[in-house]
């Protein structure tokens, strides 16, 4: 039994189907640097702007996974939020997200199986109107009748 559940967390017996949750953030350097050294990934086109002038993008980009992120911080902590297991995640990069952008974030329930506690929802971050991924998440909930 889950007595002690943070506020904002939803349980499975709550969710409905169409229930969204979304969050903004602005995407900066320093989150791209640190990104870089916590995943490994030093890949130039994130790092280097004499590399990265001369790319497709012609400037710096964000990791792919750092926006993927934003995905998962608005499960993790709003929508079932605190105490949700990831089970899978597909993305799709449509977009490069730069320094500076602001990224809106959103998850919406599209399918619920009850009894296995399991949630699908659709996907997506934004900047300024213009989709830059899309997704769909699977995740386990937590519950009100189970830790
Ligand atoms: C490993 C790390 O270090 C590297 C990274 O993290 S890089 C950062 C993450 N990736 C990105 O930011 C890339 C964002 N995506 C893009 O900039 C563009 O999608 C692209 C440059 C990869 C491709 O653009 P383009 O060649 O112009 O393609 P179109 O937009 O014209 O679309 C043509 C058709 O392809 C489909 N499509 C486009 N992108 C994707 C995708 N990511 N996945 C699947 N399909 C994609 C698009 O829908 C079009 O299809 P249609 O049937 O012809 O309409």
């Amino acid at each position: 039994m889950l007595d002690n559940l943070p506020r904002g967390t939803i349980c499975i017996e709550d969710i409905e189907i169409g229930m969204m949750r979304y969050l903004r953030k602005v995407v900066t350097d320093e989150d791209i640097e640190m990104f870089a050294q916590i995943s490994t990934d030093h890949n130039p086109v994130h790092l280097d702007d004499d590399y990265a002038r001369d790319t497709i993008f012609e400037g710096r980009i964000a990791h792919g996974m750092l926006t993927a992120g934003l995905i998962s911080a608005v499960i993790g902590e709003q929508l079932p939020g605190h105490g949700t297991v990831y089970m899978g995640q597909s993305l799709k990069f449509l977009a490069p997200v730069r320094p500076g952008d602001m990224v809106y974030a959103e998850v919406k329930v599209t399918d619920i199986e009850f009894s296995k506690r399991r949630v699908k929802m659709d996907c997506h971050c934004s900047v300024d109107g213009k989709k830059v991924l899309i997704g769909e998440a699977t995740v386990l909930a937590p519950s009100r009748k189970f830790d």
